[in-house]
């Protein structure tokens, strides 16, 4: 099996990508949206694409691309996120990172670093290649990139401003692939609609049949102003009476529009 992910090597992403392939067996992209394209064409078997973040929230650019392509969600990977400030020395005048990692240690850098430019780049290992070639620039990522070919120095570790920091990726497959086994359900659904109570609407469905909600999150749909997709997580699978009742109701209140069943997955909580 080949997963893509997130790179260069020493992402978060690949390392929740490793729960489901060996290293050699991992490639990597540059964006989020790259890796759900090679998966719906199916140059790949798996992507791995990081959802929600607990301290900075969603990751906008994986929301956008499961609404856009056709694909479905297997797995999903939670793994705690303990961020390290890595460099040649303490003479940096520039760190670079993630946006969700610069996000996620904003009252760390904010506090030490209040002068410093902070640059938002593709991943954290990425930001981390740059302080390797460039003694001005620090990278905030997993301390095991300090090793990776030179070495850095780890000027401070657990800089996350939560110590519970957590991710959650999904492992996309092939449309195709789509299961109805597993303890959760993923959901995409734009109405094309706005009249009051629609949300209410398409939420009760579930809440009449006890099904519990995970997430509720809405993204403009880029239609128009005030237009919005609903990414809908739920607490029941697709093999259950219920969900596929529940989903019914749904699609009759987005007639308008369309309903993406991503599929029923179960979680895996990788804690290294
Ligand atoms: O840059 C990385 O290392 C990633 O895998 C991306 C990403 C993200 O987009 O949220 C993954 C986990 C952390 O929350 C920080 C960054």
């Amino acid at each position: 099996m080949t997963v893509v992910t997130l790179g260069p090597e020493g992402t978060y992403s690949h390392r929740a990508a490793s729960a489901l392939a060996d290293r050699d067996a991992i490639e990597f992209r540059q964006s989020v949206t790259a890796i759900v394209d090679a998966v719906a064409s199916e140059d790949h078997d798996r992507g791995v694409i990081p959802i929600e973040n607990s301290i900075e929230g969603s990751v906008t650019e994986s929301l956008d691309a499961l609404a856009e392509y056709d694909v479905a969600v297997v797995r999903e990977i939670v793994t705690p996120i303990r961020h390290a400030l890595l460099a040649q020395g303490p003479g940096f005048d520039t760190i670079a990172s993630h946006s969700q990692a610069l996000a996620q240690c904003r009252s760390y850098l904010e506090r030490e670093y209040p002068d410093v430019t902070l640059e938002a780049v593709a991943s954290t290992a990425q930001g981390v290649e740059y302080a390797r070639e460039d003694p001005s620039m620090a990278g905030i990522g997993h301390p095991a990139n300090a090793d990776n070919g030179t070495t850095l120095e780890v000027l401070a570790e657990d800089i996350q401003d939560q110590d519970s920091n957590a991710t959650r990726f999904f492992a996309v497959a092939p449309a195709e692939e789509r299961s109805k086994g597993g303890g959760k359900t993923s959901l995409v659904v734009y109405p094309n609609a706005n009249y009051p109570g629609l949300l209410l609407e398409l939420l009760e469905p579930f809440a009449d049949r006890d099904i519990n909600l995970t997430r509720v999150e809405s993204r403009p749909s880029g239609q128009r102003l005030g237009d919005y997709v609903f990414h809908i997580d739920i607490e029941a699978g697709l093999y259950e009476a219920r969900t596929n009742e529940a989903i019914a109701d749904i699609e009759t209140i987005a007639e308008n529009g369309w309903v993406r069943k991503l599929g029923s997955y179960d979680t895996e909580h990788v804690v290294e």
